[in-house]
């Protein structure tokens, strides 16, 4: 689903990130873990070729579309569509002035989704949010809500694969908890590829398969997540795990 080699991405001649190898396949939940300014953003941004402004070398294949060289009407028909993005704060995305299900219905629309009373129906119980959300406006839900309306959205449009930047860092512990169920499922029972990028280890612990730590834009350490967290190889690793309370 996401096949990455020799990513290198710079800013004015600054290398920012150098990922050697990152592949996600259907089903499987991968983490980039590291500090602030670790490079981690920067490297999902550039699977979606949005790391705007930069110089992005290597080969990045997402849902069989080869980023670096797709033309701006390939790349359009994977973001949004076939691969969503979630981020940190999902209210801030959603339109004010729209209910929920009006905004759902809209995008169903603009990418050709038919049967939408449906799709919205499945994809919002998918999330385990009441239907009657769909009547609210985003002001009227709480964060952990909208991050689950997100990702509804992403589902009810056909995402194969979801790239989840701090998805619960801007949420109360126990909210964090209900939207990591929730991707953990879809990435279990839907065979969504997931790749995840936060500096939480103790949420990683908990969805991650494989982990990939990231310092000053270089990857200090990867394996599988149950490898990585009890026995870490780099030091860094070991001072990220430290650091957890
Ligand atoms: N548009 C840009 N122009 C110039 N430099 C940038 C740009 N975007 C990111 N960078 C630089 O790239 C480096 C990596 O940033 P990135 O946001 O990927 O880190 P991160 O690990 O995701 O950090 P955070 O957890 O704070 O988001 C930083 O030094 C940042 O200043």
């Amino acid at each position: 689903m996401i096949e990455v080699r020799d990513l290198r991405v710079s800013y004015g001649g600054r290398v920012v990130a150098r990922v050697p190898e990152l592949d996600v396949a259907p089903g499987e939940c991968v983490a980039i873990v590291g500090e602030s300014g670790s490079g981690k953003s920067t490297t999902l941004l550039a699977l979606l070729g949005l790391t705007e402004g930069a110089e992005v070398g290597g080969r990045i294949r997402v849902a069989g579309v080869d980023v670096t060289s797709a033309s701006p009407a390939e790349l359009r028909a994977i973001r949004g569509a076939r691969v969503a993005l979630v981020m940190q704060s999902p209210q801030a995305a959603l339109s004010p002035t729209l209910r929920l299900g009006t905004l759902m219905r809209r995008a169903l629309r603009l990418h050709g989704v038919g049967d939408a009373e449906r799709v919205m129906a499945e994809a919002v119980e998918a999330v385990l949010l009441d239907p009657a959300i769909l009547r609210r406006y985003p002001h009227e839900v709480s964060g952990g809500q909208a991050q689950r309306f997100a990702i509804a959205l992403a589902i009810a449009l056909g995402a194969e694969a979801i790239l989840a930047d701090e998805p619960t860092s801007a949420l109360d512990v126990t909210v964090q908890a209900e939207v990591v169920a929730v991707l953990r499922t879809l990435c279990a029972e839907r065979g969504l590829a997931l790749l995840l990028v936060s500096h939480d280890l103790a949420l990683v612990s908990t969805i991650a398969h494989r982990v990939l730590v990231m310092r000053a834009g270089e990857v200090v350490e990867s394996g599988p997540a149950a490898r990585v967290l009890a026995e870490p190889a780099h030091p860094y690793t070991r001072e990220l795990l430290e650091a957890l309370p």
